[in-house]
């Protein structure tokens, strides 16, 4: 297989880089050319490195010693030089390895090219009795390495000491990226590799090497990919050898060489063990607050994706990174964490954010994005900008999200690869969290007026890279290959030249240093941060070494495999990371504050709950108004209900009360016609009596008192035709079979008149009777009502009914005083009709005296009444002629006088009044007084 990348021209010092991008340095072609030695890498530092046969029995020999099998390496020709070689070998062995492998691996046989020996031996003379990679682990401390994670994850206690970061960056490699360091607060790491450099002081080359070395935070890592012909005995694919125990791939080539690096994973090994090895330390440690970035390189179809996703039977770098991710929040319960996400892609040259695209990845899935671009300030670093970021609470979820990015993805078929990454991808996870207040939790630190630690905010970026490739046959493909390669041959370049800018200590030094193209391309832009330093970085280099069942596809895998393997020597010596745990910003102000959800979040519940609880209160507030108001207008309707009922009530009783008065107006028009008959009856009585008179006297021609006896006269007509109308039609509306009678007594002049009384008198007391019956009726029905009315009043409104009744008994009472009180007067009335009727009859008989008449019938008719207790009769003697008259007319004026007399007499004793005409009518007192008085005004006599 051949490659399209240019070739360098390469030092002889180097190893094969046949197929290597045109790097442009030749200081880091040296650089790069000293690929890891056997000797570099003989002592390990770690269970892993010591799993690599560390012998003390090994002699330190200055090169490398490869086995006779292979060809020797050009690169163990440069070895020699010691400043690269040692930094190479502590870098390299300072590397963590996981713990549990160090049983296993110290049993496994030494490596059959026998470079542990020289490795080993070249440890021997600093520390013969100790395990070297004891001894390095002490002196080189990193942040990936197991003496970090040891105190990091192994108990909450250990957690929430920052002595527990043993890193091994010395100050002096600050100096390569410090312009751009995130951080400002503790420099504990830097503090304890210095200690932990001195420590070892005795030795100047490991002291050199631990204060030059930021790459203890740096690990590479080359994965074989089985042969797709199913040829997995990797150990000795044709001119390869793969040596996963020691970190070695030999090549026996003309390019051949051997490469070391921190973790060499052949075909058996899985996707857990290559996490467990690449990235477990470095996602704890950004769970811990450092920047981290894992990326995955190589050439198209070698398994970079493979190893970052994984398959559902073996999940990859990114989802178990997850699952840690989780697993760490839950170890932690002494602080909260928020986890934001955001998943872009770099196609031809142009950031997509695959979590607001369309799934499917074709051209045009993205129309309507904005354009993202690539920003970079003071707190952030270099980041794109508009992104779209989703925060996830759960694996589940946050694997969801990345599953939906990946949909988005862009592959295509190519020559090597059936389903081939046609970009650069970047899932990169946010990591912000805050020290937890002992005792409080949510809203409480507010309460209590203590306030949580600041928020610390990392970033962990887990890349997946296009794979090089060489140009393909469509169009498409080829703009695709060549933006791929661009941005891979920057990204070669800028690691090459990261050597340039370092001196002689490994110091970064931008000032004497070339420039570093990090804007040529995106993805270098992306990752400056992470290549100069700021993060700590986790390279994957992907190769296949099989034959693929052709020979250009051998030669072809070759080529690329060794421009990988080159590459991850480069980005192994050069890249120097001196990351810095995030300081802790506090509040939610300035350009840090800005993007510290946890913050902004923290303060948005408490407004939120502030709110909640003004709202609980303007609820409570309102409840108790509406409580009121419903009470007030529940007291509203009973009162409108009593009111209601009262009015019913009041209305009852005024139809009552009216047919009672009607009854009584009646009544009253009975007895007022009672009165006029009685008065008109007692007039007409006499009138009759005096128009008899009066016919006497005419016919004695005594035209003297003509005018007022012809009135009189009148008037007795006048008053006789009424009598008659009145006594008939109170006698129908009383009883109509009494008519009759009344009829018949109204004939006649004086025999009428006195039938006429008669009648009035039974008509009367015929009233009276029915006004009793009617009384009684009154009494039963008031009862009634009574009743009614206390039975309502115990449906809760007695304090009114009681009001009502209350009054009804005083309306009862009243009336039926009234009706007490006018019986009387009727009754005192009847006796008044007695009395006059006997001064009637005495008139009468006196007439009938003077007249000589001897029928009496008059006074016949007279005695037929009641006779009420009146004074004698005159005695009358007969007489002729002038002297009959003139006894008659004494007779007469006699009778008057008595009349005048009985009148006057009443008069005084203020029982009747004398009107201004001579008119008399019943005193008012009188008539309370029920005492009998005719109501009618009664004419004078004379
Ligand atoms: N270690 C491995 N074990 C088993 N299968 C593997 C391994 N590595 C890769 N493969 C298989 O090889 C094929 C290509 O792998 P993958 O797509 O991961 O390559 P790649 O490097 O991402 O390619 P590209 O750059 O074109 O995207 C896939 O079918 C994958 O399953």
């Amino acid at each position: 297989m051949t490659t399209t990348l240019p070739r360098p021209s390469r030092p002889s010092n180097g190893p094969p880089t046949i197929a290597l991008p045109a790097l442009p340095v030749s200081k880091t072609r040296k650089s790069t050319g000293a690929l890891p030695s056997p000797t570099n890498k003989s002592a390990p530092n770690t269970p892993r490195s010591g799993l690599r046969a560390p012998s003390t029995t090994f002699a330190p020999p200055p090169s490398p010693a490869p086995t006779s099998a292979l060809p020797q390496p050009r690169a163990v020709s440069t070895i020699g030089t010691p400043a690269r070689t040692l930094r190479k070998t502590v870098s390299i062995n300072s590397f963590p390895q996981p713990p549990r492998n160090e049983t296993r691996i110290n049993s496994l046989p030494p490596s059959p090219l026998g470079l542990d020996a020289s490795r080993n031996s070249a440890r021997k003379p600093k520390n013969p009795t100790t395990p070297s990679y004891l001894h390095l682990s002490n002196s080189t401390p990193s942040l990936l390495n197991n003496s970090g994670e040891g105190k990091s994850i192994s108990s909450a206690s250990v957690r929430m000491s920052d002595g527990l970061f043993s890193v091994s960056s010395p100050p002096q490699s600050r100096s390569s990226s410090a312009q751009d360091s995130y951080s400002t607060s503790a420099t504990t790491y830097d503090d304890l590799a210095d200690g932990a450099a001195s420590r070892h002081a005795g030795d100047s080359s490991e002291k050199r090497s631990s204060k030059t070395d930021g790459k203890g935070n740096v690990l590479v890592s080359v994965r074989v990919r089985p042969d797709a012909g199913g040829n997995e005995n990797n150990k000795t694919e044709g001119e390869w050898m793969v040596d996963g125990r020691r970190a070695l791939i030999s090549c026996r080539g003309k390019e051949g060489g051997d490469y070391h690096y921190d973790n060499v994973f052949s075909t058996h090994d899985d996707n857990g063990k290559v996490y467990d090895h690449i990235a477990k330390r470095l996602v704890r440690r950004v769970m811990e607050g450092y920047h981290g970035t894992v990326f995955a390189y190589g050439m198209t179809g070698t398994g970079k994706t493979f190893s970052m996703q994984g398959t559902a039977t073996s999940p990859g770098v990114i989802p178990l990174a997850i699952t840690d991710i989780f697993s760490y929040i839950r170890e932690t319960p002494s602080r909260e964490f928020l986890l934001r996400v955001s998943y872009l892609e770099i196609y031809n040259e142009r950031i997509h954010d695959l979590l607001s695209m369309s799934t499917g990845g074709g051209i045009g899935s993205n129309a309507g994005q904005d354009e993202i671009k690539l920003r970079e300030d003071a707190k952030r670093g270099v980041y794109a900008t508009p992104l779209k970021e989703e925060i996830v609470q759960s694996p589940t979820q946050l694997l969801r999200v990345i599953a939906r990015g990946d949909q988005a993805r862009r592959t295509a078929s190519t020559q090597f690869n059936s389903r081939s990454s046609r970009s650069h991808a970047v899932v990169q996870i946010v990591v912000e969290s805050r020290e937890r207040v002992p005792g409080n939790t949510g809203g409480e630190s507010k309460r209590s007026g203590m306030l949580p630690g600041g928020v610390r905010v990392s970033t962990l970026s887990l890349i997946d890279l296009a794979g090089s490739e060489k140009a393909a046959e469509s169009k498409e493909r080829r703009t695709e290959g060549s933006h791929i390669n661009k941005s891979l041959l920057t990204l070669g370049t800028v690691i090459s030249k990261l050597s340039d800018h370092k001196d002689k200590d490994g110091k970064s030094d931008g000032k004497e240093g070339k420039h570093l193209p990090y804007r040529d391309s995106k993805l270098t832009r992306l990752l400056q941060g992470a290549l100069s330093g700021n993060s700590l970085v986790s390279i994957l280099c992907t190769i296949q070494i099989g034959s693929a069942g052709s020979a250009a596809a051998a030669n072809s895998h070759t080529t690329e495999t060794i421009n990988t393997l080159k590459f991850a020597s480069r980005a192994k010596n050069n890249i120097v990371s001196h990351a810095k745990k995030a300081e802790e910003a506090l509040g939610s102000g300035g350009d840090g504050g800005a993007r510290v959800l946890l913050e902004r979040y923290r303060m948005e519940i408490l407004e939120l709950r502030q709110q909640l609880e003004l709202q609980a209160k303007a609820k409570k507030d309102r409840k108790a108004l509406e409580e009121e108001e419903k009470v007030a207008e529940e007291e509203k309707a009973r009162e409108l209900e009593a009111e209601y009922r009262h009015e019913e009530q009041m209305l009852e009783m005024q139809l009552a009360r009216t047919a009672l008065k009607e009854r009584i107006d009646h009544l009253n028009r009975l007895i007022l016609s009672s009165k006029s008959i009685g008065v008109n009856s007692g007039s007409f009585s006499s009138l009759g009596v005096r128009a008899s008179m009066l016919s006497t006297r005419s016919s004695v021609a005594t035209p003297t008192s003509g005018r007022p006896t012809i009135e009189r006269s009148s008037s007795l007509t006048s008053a006789s035709s009424t009598v008659g109308r009145r006594s008939s039609g109170g006698g129908q509306r009383l009883s109509g079979g009494e008519t009759g009678p009344e009829d018949d007594d109204s004939v006649g002049e004086f025999g009428d008149s006195v039938a006429s009384l008669a009648a009035q008198n039974r008509a009367l007391q015929a009233d009276l009777a029915d006004k009793n019956r009617y009384i009684q009726t009154l009494e039963k029905r008031l009862v009634q009502a009574r009743r009614a009315s206390s039975s309502r009043a115990s449906t809760g409104f007695s304090a009114t009914s009681k009001g009502i009744l209350v009054g009804e008994d005083h309306s009862v009472a009243a009336l039926l005083k009234d009706k007490d009180a006018e019986i009387i007067d009727l009754r005192a009335r009847l006796d008044d009709k007695d009395r006059i009727l006997a001064a009637l009859r005495t008139a009468a008989r006196s007439r009938d005296v003077a007249e000589g008449t001897t029928d009496g019938r008059t006074s016949q008719l007279l005695d037929n009444m009641p006779q009420p207790p009146l004074s004698p009769p005159a005695t009358v003697t007969p007489g002729t002629g002038a002297l009959d008259t003139r006894k008659r007319r004494k007779s007469v004026d006699e009778m008057s006088k008595m009349l005048e007399e009985m009148i006057h007499e009443r008069v005084e004793n203020g029982q009747i009044i004398r009107g201004t005409r001579g008119s008399v009518r019943v005193a008012d007192h009188r008539r309370l007084e029920s005492l009998p008085e005719p109501a009618a005004e009664l004419e004078p006599l004379a």
